[in-house]
């Protein structure tokens, strides 16, 4: 299975729990504004501990409070792509692709998924939204990830910028078969785009 999350945790007044198995592909997380989307993706991340319960990606198991395995975040191979892009700014697009890049010779093949090969000499500052969130996913993509974790990549886009990142995502989804688990409150994204939907 790519996806077995088994958690609970308490955030102050909230209680979120998720208890989901999913196969290969683009799993959405959907649900209300606060139920702990961004919480269960940053528990998958390493970067928020569950109070109880286990979590495997790929077969390979990354939290067991029963057993007290917890791998730190580095050790993951996660590609997290944040909801706002987080490009370092005074670095070039290209720099910023290869910034954790495994193999600088994936570029190419990146640059070309998301059709950002335009792009490679902009400073951050100059992207549009849309352009700013491709690269962020091909930077992710090029640190060589075990699987891709998507908080929100579409939201407040205009509809032609939504299209244009909803067709990179089904690309990479197709082409670099990496299990993804992304969040998002829209139904007509999770329809468009997923494999499986879970609701918290
Ligand atoms: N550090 C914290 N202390 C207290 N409560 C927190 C903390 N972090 C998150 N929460 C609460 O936990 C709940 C889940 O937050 P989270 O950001 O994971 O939700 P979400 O489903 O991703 O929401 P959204 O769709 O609005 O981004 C919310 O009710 C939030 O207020």
């Amino acid at each position: 299975m790519a996806f077995e999350i088994q958690v609970a945790k308490r955030l102050g007044e909230a209680e979120i729990a998720l208890d989901c198995v999913a196969g290969d592909g683009l799993t959405i997380l959907f649900g209300p504004s606060g139920t702990g989307k961004t919480s269960v993706l940053n528990m998958v991340a390493g970067l928020l501990r569950p109070d109880r319960g286990r979590i495997s990606v790929a077969g390979r198991v990354l939290f067991d409070a029963a057993t007290g395995v917890d791998v730190p975040p580095q050790h993951r191979r996660a590609g997290y792509v944040f909801q706002d892009p987080r490009l370092f700014p005074h670095r070039r697009v290209r720099a910023n692709l290869l910034y954790g890049a495994r193999d600088e010779r994936a570029l190419p093949a990146t640059v070309a998924m998301l059709g950002i090969g335009h792009l490679l000499d902009r400073w951050p500052r100059t992207l549009s939204g849309g352009e700013a969130r491709r690269v962020a996913i091909g930077r992710a993509l090029l640190s060589d990830p075990a699987f891709l974790l998507l908080d929100e990549p579409l939201s407040s886009l205009d509809r032609p910028r939504r299209a244009e990142i909803m067709d990179a995502l089904l690309r990479v989804r197709d082409e670099a078969r990496l299990p993804m688990l992304m969040v998002t409150h829209d139904p007509e994204e999770a329809e468009r785009l997923a494999t499986r939907v879970v609701t918290l």
